[in-house]
């Protein structure tokens, strides 16, 4: 992620409220699979001074005592706002699918759909996903929901978060 801390671009002003690092559990399910599954969760939104913010999510599947048991989905990208509190997100899975996203911020919430899904010959059928993000008592909440595998646009996955940093980490690099 980004080195220093950089004054946060004026453009940014709207996606402000994500920036940092944020923690927590999350529960998945969709009907092509055998059984619903508890995740562990971290989100990193980051800023260089430029209109956009970097973005990472990493996640791994929980067992009933809340150990990580192995690695579950990641994905990274860029959010960029656009005027009138518009937003595009560009996003890339190591499961084959590259996406491109774009919604709308009113106040601490934002929601997306899937503009463009592009997946390589090898991935899985995901045809078009719709995400919510909000805050809530100062937790990141997020849903996606998703069309693939046959079946039409419903819940996979979400997530409650808690904030375990505000802002950029002077020295992050360091750290890397
Ligand atoms: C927090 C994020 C996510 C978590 C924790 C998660 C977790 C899972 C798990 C546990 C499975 C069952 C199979 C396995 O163990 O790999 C699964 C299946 C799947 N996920 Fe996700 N997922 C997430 C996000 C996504 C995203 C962003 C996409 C699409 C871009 C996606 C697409 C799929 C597909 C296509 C399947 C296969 C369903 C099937 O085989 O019937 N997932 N996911």
């Amino acid at each position: 992620m980004f080195e220093i801390s950089q004054d946060l671009h004026p453009d940014l002003m709207p996606l402000a409220w994500l920036v940092g690092k944020w923690e927590g559990e999350g529960v998945g399910g969709y009907p092509t699979l055998d059984e619903d599954f508890r995740f562990a969760q971290e989100i990193e939104f980051s800023h260089n001074g430029k209109p956009f913010l970097a973005y990472t999510s990493r996640t791994w599947l929980l067992d009933e005592e809340n150990n990580r048991v192995r690695p579950l989905a990641s994905e990274t990208g860029y959010w960029r706002p656009r005027p009138n509190r518009e937003v595009e997100v560009l996003l890339a899975h190591p499961t084959g699918f590259v996406e491109v996203w774009v919604g709308r911020v009113t106040g601490a919430k934002i929601e997306l759909r899937t503009d463009v899904v592009a997946r390589t010959e090898s991935a899985k059928e995901v045809n078009a996903g719709h995400r919510l993000y909000g805050l809530v008592e100062g937790d990141l909440l997020w849903a996606y929901d998703m069309a693939a595998m046959g079946q039409p646009l419903q819940a996979h996955v979400s997530a409650r978060l808690r904030r375990v940093r505000v802002g950029e980490e002077p020295g992050d690099s360091e750290n890397a």
